[in-house]
C-alpha cells in the first residue's frame, strides 16, 4: 500500500494498523491529521483503523524547525502547578454529560490532563457497585482534581477534601470552592479564606475558586494556595469573561498560576482568558451542554491554544485612528 506523508509517498507492504504506520514513520507524539481513502478519520480514534492492500492513507503533520515549529509552540509550553508540569492548559469538569462514554470522549477530545470531579456528587469509589467515573478517567492517565462543589461552609469543604484524600490514596491536590448561595453560585469568599487556611495547614495543595476580585485573589495566594481561579461569570452561565480588566489585574499581581474557572460559554471566551495571560481555563458546562460536546471540547482546546499563542506573540497596540496597511511614502503615482 502507498502511504502519503505530507504529500511524499512511502511504499509499505502487508496489512497494518494506522498506529503501526505512525510508529514506523517516527510520527508518534506529533500533531497529525489522517485521511483514509479520502475520508478524514476521527482524531481520537485513527490509531485503531486497520489498513489493507489498495488502501490510500494520507498523513499530514507539523514540520519541525523554523516557522512551522513556531506554529506549534504551545505543545512545548507547559505550566506548573504543585510541582508538576502540564502541557494542556485546558482543565475540564465531569458533570452534566449524557453518560460516561460521552464524558470519556469529550475529555479525550479536549486534550485535558487535569480533570476535576465533584466528590459529593460523583462516584469515585464511595458507592461500590455503581458506575465509577475513574473507569473512564483513569488516574494513571489524568491528574484527578477533587473539588468541593456543593459545599456552603468551610467545614463542609474541608471534610470533603479529607474524604477525597482517603478515596484517592493520599492525594493532596484539590479544588476548593465554597459557595455562598444557590442562585448565583458565587463564592463565599470569607468561608473560602477559612477553608484555604485550614487545608494549606493540613498539607493540601489548594487550587481555589474565587470571584474576580484582585484583593481576594492576592489574599488566597498569600495563604499559600498553589493556584487561584477567578470566575469568568457565574458557574454554568456561559456568559464569558464579564470583567477582563479585573482578570488582568489578578494576573499581573500574581506569583502563582491564575486560571479562569467557570462561566465560559464558547471557544472565544477561552481564547480571551488566555490572551489576558491566564495560565489556563477550567470549564465544564460549555462543553457538556454544547449540542455536540465532543466537537466543542476540540474547539475549546484550539481556543486555549490560539489564545495562548496570541498572548505569547504580543498583541498590537489598540489605536484610535487608522494606519494604512501598505507604506504611504514614495508613491509610484
Ligand atoms: C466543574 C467545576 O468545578 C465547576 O464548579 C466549575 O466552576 C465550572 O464552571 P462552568 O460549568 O461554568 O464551566
Amino acid at each position: 500500500m502507498i502511504v502519503y506523508v505530507n504529500g511524499e509517498s512511502h511504499e509499505l507492504s502487508g496489512d497494518k494498523k494506522v498506529s503501526d504506520i505512525i510508529e514506523n514513520l517516527g510520527l508518534t507524539g506529533k500533531r497529525i491529521a489522517v485521511e483514509l481513502n479520502k475520508e478524514i478519520l476521527p482524531f481520537d480514534q485513527y490509531q485503531q483503523y486497520a489498513l489493507h492492500n489498495g488502501d490510500r492513507l494520507e498523513i499530514v503533520h507539523a514540520i519541525g524547525g523554523g516557522q512551522a515549529e513556531g506554529m506549534f509552540q504551545t505543545s512545548n509550553d507547559s505550566f506548573t502547578v504543585a510541582g508538576k508540569a502540564y502541557t494542556s492548559r485546558l482543565l475540564v469538569g465531569t458533570g452534566k454529560y449524557k453518560d460516561l462514554e460521552e464524558t470519556r470522549l469529550a475529555i479525550a477530545a479536549s486534550g485535558a490532563e487535569i480533570v476535576t470531579v465533584a466528590i459529593r456528587r460523583t462516584n469515585i469509589g464511595q458507592n461500590p457497585g455503581e458506575p465509577n467515573l475513574l473507569d473512564v478517567i483513569p488516574p494513571d492517565k489524568y491528574t484527578i482534581l477533587p473539588n468541593t462543589a456543593g459545599c456552603y461552609t468551610a467545614d463542609e469543604a474541608v471534610r470533603t477534601c479529607r474524604l477525597a484524600r482517603e478515596l484517592l490514596g493520599g492525594h493532596k491536590l484539590v479544588k476548593l470552592e465554597v459557595l455562598a448561595d444557590q442562585k448565583t453560585l458565587f463564592p463565599d469568599v470569607a468561608q473560602t479564606f477559612v477553608a484555604a487556611e485550614l487545608l494549606v495547614k493540613e498539607g493540601f495543595d489548594v487550587m481555589v475558586y474565587t470571584n474576580d476580585d484582585p484583593i481576594a485573589a492576592k489574599r488566597l495566594e498569600d495563604i499559600g494556595c498553589v493556584a487561584v481561579m477567578p470566575l469568568a461569570a457565574p458557574i454554568g452561565s456561559g456568559l464569558g469573561i464579564r470583567n477582563p480588566y479585573n482578570i488582568l489585574t489578578i494576573v499581573e499581581n500574581a506569583n502563582v498560576p491564575i486560571l479562569v474557572d467557570a462561566g465560559v460559554g464558547t471557544a472565544s471566551d477561552a481564547a480571551i482568558a488566555m490572551e489576558l495571560g491566564c495560565a489556563g481555563v477550567l470549564m465544564n458546562t460549555a462543553i457538556a451542554e454544547a449540542k455536540n460536546p465532543i466537537l466543542m471540547a476540540s474547539a475549546m482546546k484550539k481556543g486555549i491554544e490560539a489564545g495562548r499563542e496570541a498572548f505569547l506573540a504580543g498583541r498590537m497596540p489598540r489605536k484610535r485612528f487608522a494606519s494604512a496597511s501598505s507604506p504611504i511614502d514614495g508613491l509610484f503615482f
